[in-house]
């Protein structure tokens, strides 16, 4: 669904002045995953999701949606790609509803920006949402976290075959947090549609397939979520289990086979001042060790 391969945006500020935002960044995501982007502020998660969802456009690298270059896609093309495959959802709500409208009325609106008015279909993405009571209350009548579920079915409006989320659950307290992911993860599952939600919540990794950690414009680590079965009885015929979940966390090698080294695994071994570690093969694995240690060791 998703294939970025060193993908670059440099804002340029004058003449003088740029900013790197991504940095040679590597991304691949399969069709229905749902799949979280983590990483501290600045680290460019929000640009790579403005480069997903069409709204501003890579330098240099690789990028394809559902098959289609955005690097070369035409302006005309990246408003009907804007309308019919992505859909967004924001944190900030002013940004994903008109306040005096009704719910259906703005799950509707996007439908009628494509020429299309399907009253129907929108109740049907509200109920989906858990919203079906609330069809006709006005926007401005809503919690917070029931209008992050309206902003949900709205982004659905258009049938995209992927949902981008910026901190989706960064005005709403840990409790509607919870629900407004289980909302995403079922729609993700009926509906098949690839879901990216960038956060800087590490503990909704739980209910992600896979979280991408970004660091410095690079992707620099993926958590997978790994589903095992635990059996309840010694019986090996016995289907009487549970299954669990735990997650593992790997480094990513870049296009150019280079990991980026966790900063606090570079304090743990005393490395701060220098930019030089020392490296070996050690029976079977790679170590890496503070060059002064090994000084210290053979004197
Ligand atoms: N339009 C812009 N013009 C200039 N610099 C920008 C622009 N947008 C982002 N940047 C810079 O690019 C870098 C990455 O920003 P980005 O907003 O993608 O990070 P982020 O990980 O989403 O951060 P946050 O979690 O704080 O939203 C930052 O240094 C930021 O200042």
């Amino acid at each position: 669904m998703i294939d970025c391969q060193n993908l670059m945006k440099i804002y340029k500020i004058d003449d003088d002045h740029e900013v790197i935002a991504l940095q040679g960044l590597d991304l691949k995501v399969e069709q229905g995953e749902m799949m979280g982007i983590i990483g501290s502020s600045g680290s460019g998660k929000s640009t790579l999701l403005n480069m997903l969802g069409g709204l501003d456009r890579p330098t240099a690298g690789k990028l394809t949606v559902g098959g289609k270059d955005l690097l070369r896609l035409s302006d005309k093309d990246l408003v009907k790609y804007k309308l019919e495959t992505v859909g967004f959802v924001w944190q900030n709500n002013a940004r994903n509803l008109i306040p005096y409208l009704t719910a259906v009325e703005n799950v509707e609106l996007p439908m009628l920006i494509k020429g299309r008015h399907k009253r129907e279909r929108a109740k049907e993405l509200l109920e989906m949402v858990g919203m079906g009571h609330r069809l006709n209350n006005k926007l401005s009548s809503l919690s917070g976290g029931e209008q992050q579920r309206v902003a949900i079915a709205i982004s659905l409006a258009n049938n995209p075959k992927l949902v981008l989320a910026d901190e989706p659950t960064g005005s709403v307290d840990v409790k509607t947090a919870d629900i407004i992911l289980d909302v995403f993860r079922n729609l993700n599952r009926e509906l098949g549609v690839t879901i990216v939600i960038v956060t800087h919540d590490t503990q909704l990794t739980r209910k992600m397939d896979r979280v991408v950690a970004i660091r410095d414009g690079k992707t620099s680590s993926e958590i997978l979520r790994k589903s095992y079965y635990i059996k309840n009885s010694e019986d090996e015929s016995s289907d009487d289990g549970v299954e669990e979940d735990t997650h593992v966390e790997l480094a990513v090698l870049d296009s150019a086979r280079r990991i980026q080294v966790p900063e606090s695994y570079l304090e743990a071994i005393g490395i701060s001042e220098t930019n030089k570690v020392r490296m070996e093969l050690e029976d079977g694995k790679i170590v890496i060790v503070n060059p002064n240690e090994i000084k210290s060791k053979v004197v």
